[in-house]
């Protein structure tokens, strides 16, 4: 069995909205997060959190990653929600606005507190400028620390920038984002396509955001799971030239450079294919 769990789509829901965390249960995204921020609103905070924490517990959702969303530090909602989060005890606890190591080190130490089990990491939103010049020490501050998910609404507020085809604006901070996440060894997820009738846009930034090396993206519709599952798994023709790739290279028998197609195979290339064929089998496993 494969350890790789795939990440391709992962999908807010505001926990107020009790339809679709009904929904949820049906939808083929690898992973939920149950939100108590930005999609709630301060009334509905205390039912939300309930829910959340209750749907985490269910076990309805199947192979589904689950992970809540909690309120940023120093919100009136934050330590409540970290203490019901951490008992729910999902995949993990989604923290907003992370902006330092200190702040992770004071996070891990809250969820421990709470009685958070050892399989619930903390992902950590960067999404200001601040996070993103000291991604490197946030993403090496702790190992319950799974992965970073970018927050390209409030990157896109904080730098006074705006939303286009491409992302011109924001490709320095993203890049930023994936080279401190993959120098830690967590996964890095995407920020979040706005338009939800947009399916071009939609594809082009979910192509995009492979191409850089993001494991996944978050969304925001059910309409965008399908597209980003296709987009962050690897095409059939990606898997047959992994597999021909090994294949010449064990054929070169201990020779440290062969072709394939044309093109030079040295052992790094072997690598890149194996890992290509570890996400096929998991995603395949998930069909299984
Ligand atoms: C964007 C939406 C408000 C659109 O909602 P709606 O108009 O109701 O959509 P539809 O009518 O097309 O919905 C069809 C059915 O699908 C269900 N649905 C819709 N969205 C979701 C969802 N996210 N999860 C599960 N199910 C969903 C509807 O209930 C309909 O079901 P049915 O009636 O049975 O047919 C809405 O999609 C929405 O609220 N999306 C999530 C918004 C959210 O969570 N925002 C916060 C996260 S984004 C963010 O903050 C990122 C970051 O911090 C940053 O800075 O960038
Ligand atoms: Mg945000």
């Amino acid at each position: 069995m494969s350890e790789f769990t795939p990440l391709r789509s992962v999908l807010y829901m505001p926990s107020s909205n009790e339809r679709a965390l009904e929904k949820a249960k049906s939808i083929a995204c690898d992973g939920l997060i149950l939100d108590l921020e930005d999609a709630v609103a301060p009334d509905a905070k205390p039912a939300a959190r309930e829910a959340a924490a209750a749907a985490a517990a269910s076990g309805d959702y199947g192979r589904r990653t689950v992970t809540i969303r909690v309120n940023g530090i120093g919100t009136e909602w934050h330590d409540a929600d970290i203490v019901a989060a951490a008992e729910a005890g999902p995949a993990a606890i989604v923290v907003p606005k992370v902006n330092s190591a200190a702040e992770v080190q004071q996070l891990v130490a809250a969820m421990e507190k709470a009685g958070a089990p050892d399989h619930t990491r903390l992902w950590a939103m960067v999404e200001t400028p601040i996070a993103i010049l000291s991604a490197l020490e946030i993403a090496q501050a702790s190992d319950r620390l799974g992965a970073f998910v970018l927050g390209t609404n409030d990157l896109v507020k904080e730098l006074y920038a705006e939303h286009v085809p491409g992302r011109a604006p924001l490709l320095p901070s993203l890049h930023t984002a994936l080279l401190a996440g993959r120098a830690a060894g967590i996964a890095v997820i995407d920020g979040v396509y706005n338009n939800v009738k947009d399916s071009e846009g939609f594809l082009a930034e979910c192509e995009q955001g492979r191409q850089m090396g993001f494991d996944g993206k978050t969304l925001i519709h059910p309409g965008q799971v399908e597209g980003a599952n296709a987009a962050f798994a690897p095409s059939e023709a990606a898997v047959e030239d992994a597999q021909g790739l090994i294949q010449a290279f064990e054929d070169g028998k201990g020779s440290g450079v062969v072709t394939y197609n044309g093109k030079m195979v040295e052992n790094l290339h072997v690598e890149s294919a194996r890992r290509t064929l570890q996400i096929h089998e998991a995603i395949s496993a998930l069909r299984g």
